[in-house]
């Protein structure tokens, strides 16, 4: 690289009309000569004779001393004359060179000023110096500090800890880092500005982040807004009244509400839904409710239970079949889809289906159209699908057992009944009300359940869950010999007392449990009543007047 220091001779501190005289005779000499020029101003910053604005930046003021670099093929030549140049008058001659000048100005001003202008980021450029050579509106705007007080000033004293100076010190950019500039949050990517592999200056680009911030504050509220209406939305829901289709499921435990109220939601739509749940917890009662608690209420409500259907039939089943399409098809038969038509097809236990039925399935929820098996006719039908199951449809699922394109199609709306251990409060208002419906259908009167065969009532775990509390009464029902129903009414698999224990409850010398007196009177009365069949005959072995046993057999309820 050859170099030549002058003096700078001019009047005048090398102003912008200048600048672009040089630049633009700059790249002349370069093409013509095959040479690269840079100059370098005293303090040292040294930037490409062909860059205007940089050569602008270098503020070179009369009687400076200004080093010229050259390289390349004609370096001495380009060197000596790009010199001259510099130390000339840098007047423009004639009219043409000074169009040419205008032409640059204009073109710089276009990519620099106007552009920077009508961009709305904050922009801000320095030199190596930290001075401030370009500041554009969205920066005046932002940090609230006119150009006309920022240009030319140091940018570190302006506007102290932008972190400029590290990057232009390392020439490294850092991104996105927030800042307060003047009091204004903004977040800024400042940016060495790199010309043939030097440093020659900084940007800070900067975005005003105080309506963001606003916004996100907002937006948080608005959040809190709508998980509140929300909140309040479900409550409604869950206290608003069912459909009275939804009457006939008894109990008032938060879960079963939970469910209910998506049962009651599920009603007001044609999606498909999956109920989930163990063994008797109601789903088909559920689904049964939903049924009539929607538009195809007065549509029938046909029930498949899969795994009762041999794999091989089930098809026909679902979609009917031809006369002649297998061995035995002797006629033709509508399946329970096109039975189905305008109402809802509830499918019972889906973990049960074959993978072959799962596919067939899977066409009809998409399409709603099938083909009887052994027909080619497509039959279009327009049901709305309840599917149900105890299995966990993920884990099968997982294991390849059950598809899982058919598992999303069908969990569009979820409904899980939680089983009767873990709505325990329940069984009361359950046991009450299977009573009260089974004594009807039996043609019984048993008006009430005792405390104590409550609490065994409430303590067992109820594998079977309603179902099994259901037929636990209808037993209790049947075999009881009084208008109430108690203890040893009940299975010893839930009392937990084989029929020796159940003496101890007279037998004071065992171990057994203690009960209130009146439990060992009503016991007593009843098995003398039993054994003796009169008020008269009790009475003498008990040492009581017949109208007190009377009177006792009355208050526990002994007289049926
Ligand atoms: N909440 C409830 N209120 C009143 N009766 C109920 C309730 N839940 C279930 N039952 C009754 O319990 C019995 C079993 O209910 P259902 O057949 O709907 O259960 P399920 O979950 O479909 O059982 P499975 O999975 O064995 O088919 C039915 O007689 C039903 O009427």
């Amino acid at each position: 690289m050859l170099k030549k220091e002058i003096f700078f001779k001019n009047r005048k501190v090398l102003h912008i009309r200048a600048a672009a005289m040089l630049a633009q005779k700059a790249n002349e000499m370069e093409k013509e000569l095959n040479a690269t020029l840079f100059v370098r101003n005293q303090r040292g910053h040294e930037v490409p004779a062909t860059a205007l604005m940089a050569l602008y930046s270098l503020r070179i003021k009369p009687g400076d001393r200004v080093t010229v670099l050259a390289d390349g093929s004609d370096a001495g030549e380009a060197l000596e004359r790009f010199s001259r140049l510099l130390e000339g008058d840098l007047v423009p001659k004639g009219i043409e060179e000074n169009d040419k000048i205008d032409s640059i100005l204009e073109e710089n001003a276009l990519t620099s000023d106007v552009i920077l202008d009508s961009i709305t980021d904050g922009l801000i450029v320095v030199d190596m110096d930290s001075t401030i050579i370009s500041y554009n509106r969205a920066a005046e705007e932002i940090i609230g500090i006119p150009r006309a007080l920022a240009m030319g000033k140091n940018l570190s004293f302006l506007l102290p800890g932008t972190g400029i100076d590290k990057v232009l010190a390392s020439g490294k950019g850092e991104y996105e880092i927030k800042k307060i500039f003047n009091g204004s949050p903004v977040i800024a990517d400042l940016l060495p500005i790199i010309i043939n592999k030097k440093t020659v200056g900084g940007v800070i680009i900067f975005q005003d982040i105080s309506r963001m911030e606003r916004l996100l504050r907002e937006m948080k509220d608005f959040k809190q807004a709508v998980a509140r209406a929300e909140y309040l939305e479900e409550e409604l829901m869950r206290s608003k009244k069912l459909d009275n289709a939804f009457d006939e499921i008894v109990g008032k435990s938060g879960k079963l509400m939970d469910a209910l109220a998506m049962a009651g939601k599920a009603a007001t739509t044609t999606s498909t839904v999956l109920i989930r749940g163990e063994s008797g917890t109601g789903k088909e009662l559920v689904a049964r409710a939903i049924h009539c608690a929607s538009r195809r209420k007065h549509g029938p409500f046909v029930r498949v239970n899969c795994p009762a259907i041999p794999q091989t039939l089930l098809e026909s089943e679902l979609f009917g079949h031809e006369k002649g399409a297998f061995t035995g098809a002797l006629y033709q038969k509508i399946g329970k889809f096109e039975l189905a038509d305008g109402g809802t097809v509830f499918l019972d236990e889906i973990g049960e289906m074959g993978n072959e039925m799962q596919a067939k399935l899977l066409r009809v929820l998409q399409e709603k159209e099938f083909e009887r098996v052994g027909g080619n006719q497509t039959i279009k039908v327009d049901v709305r699908i309840i599917a149900a199951t105890n299995r966990n449809l993920e884990e099968m699922v997982k294991k390849g057992g059950f598809r899982e394109d058919l598992y999303y199609r069908l969990n569009v709306v979820p409904i899980f009944l939680p089983s009767l251990r873990e709505r325990k409060e329940d069984i009361p208002m359950l046991a009450e009300h299977f009573l009260k419906k089974l004594c009807k259908e039996l043609g019984k009167d048993i008006t009430s359940i005792t405390h104590k065969a409550m609490k065994y009532l409430l303590s067992y775990d109820w594998p079977g869950n309603v179902r099994e509390l259901e037929n636990v009464v209808e037993r209790a029902i049947n075999v009881t010999d009084d208008n109430i129903i108690d203890v040893d009414d009940l299975p010893t698999y839930i009392t937990g007392l084989s029929t020796k224990d159940k003496q101890y409850l007279v037998n004071l010398d065992a171990d057994g449990e203690v009960a209130p007196f009146e439990e060992y009177e009503r016991i007593i009365i009843k098995l003398a009543l039993k054994k003796y069949k009169s008020f008269n005959a009790a009475g003498k072995v008990l040492g009581l007047t017949h109208k007190t046993v009377a009177a006792k057999a009355r208050k526990y309820g002994l007289l049926n």
